[in-house]
């Protein structure tokens, strides 16, 4: 059975208290709790940010609600991924529950703290996190095909457009519809048609670059994003999926049922991702006015 997070070497722990006296204090009740950790303790803000800059990621962090320069509220937000428990001098349920509405993953008192409550408290933060990454991956895929979905597509579109507009970089994009998916589903039921998307699906994974972001955007409608790529190249890559789907129909019975894709390709030139995407759909509903099964781009 796999071990949990928890009970693996080395679990990083970071924390952050400015009292001298209660970093102290911490460190005699963890090296009670039993578990096997890497400490790393700040007193302020400046000193997190360089830890965060330099150091690989923490599994866990303790973080004390009142520092000398204020509340630690504003640095939840600094840990993306990794739970924080608050701790703090005396309770108080409405700071706990704000505080636990902007992600953190417990609230402890201090006066409270015994190395067993730790150990506890330790042990579902990092148990809680797990659930929650989880849940998180799954919020960001397609269940039918398993590729990302359009929420996560137009994330990671939004951030290379940002990117660009600040560093520059190309980036290109395409919109791809699988022709004939109603013939498909009419001819030989709902049931082969969704094998089709996922024949599909799997054809794009096979083909895409490591950087790529292959999406299903909803029905029959997929997306590719190639990151640092110019159209050129992109479609190099779709001309793959092209041969791949030329090469291995799905079977159906005895028969062989081929798939083909139109797709609409651009380049970004900073336009906000709907522009970008209104602007591949254009190409792509002229790829299917021209026949299907081809790529249509700005060049051609
Ligand atoms: N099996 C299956 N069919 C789906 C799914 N999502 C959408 N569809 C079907 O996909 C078909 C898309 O039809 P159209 O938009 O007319 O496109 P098409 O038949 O692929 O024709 P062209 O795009 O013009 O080549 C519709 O019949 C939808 O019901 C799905 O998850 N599974």
């Amino acid at each position: 059975m796999p071990k949990a997070v928890h009970e693996k070497l080395g679990l990083r722990i970071l924390h952050v208290e400015d009292s001298d006296d209660h970093q102290l204090i911490m460190r005699s009740l963890l090296s009670k709790t039993g578990l096997s950790y890497h400490l790393t303790q700040c007193h302020h803000r400046d000193q997190v940010k360089t830890q965060l800059a330099s150091n690989p990621p923490f599994d866990l962090v303790l973080l004390d609600y009142l520092l000398s320069d204020g509340t630690s509220e504003s640095m939840l937000g600094w840990f993306t991924g990794v739970p924080v428990v608050m701790v703090t001098v005396m309770e108080d349920e409405q700071i706990d529950s704000k505080l636990m509405q902007k992600g953190a993953a417990d609230f402890v008192c201090k006066s409270e703290l015994t190395p067993n409550l730790l150990k506890r408290v330790i042990r579902h933060a990092l148990d809680r996190q797990n659930i929650l990454n989880q849940l998180i991956e799954e919020s960001w895929h397609d269940s039918l095909t398993g590729l990302y979905n359009r929420r996560f597509a137009l994330r990671e579109i939004n951030r290379l457009i940002s990117e660009r507009n600040r560093y520059g970089g190309d980036f290109s994009c395409a919109v791809m519809d699988m022709d004939e998916l109603k013939l498909i589903n009419d001819t030989y039921g709902h049931q082969v048609g969704d094998a089709a998307l996922k024949h599909l699906a799997l054809a794009m994974s096979s083909v895409q670059r490591d950087d790529d972001i292959a999406a299903r955007f909803g029905g029959d409608e997929f997306l590719v994003v190639f990151p640092k790529t110019n159209p050129d190249e992109a479609q190099k890559c779709l001309l793959r999926l092209t041969e791949f789907l030329n090469e291995r129909p799905i079977h159906v019975g005895d028969k062989d049922v081929f798939l083909s894709v139109s797709c609409g390709l651009v380049a970004s030139t900073g336009e906000p991702a709907l522009e970008l995407l209104e602007k591949a759909d254009q190409l792509l509903y002229r790829a299917k006015g021209e026949g299907r099964n081809r790529i249509s781009s700005e060049a051609s």
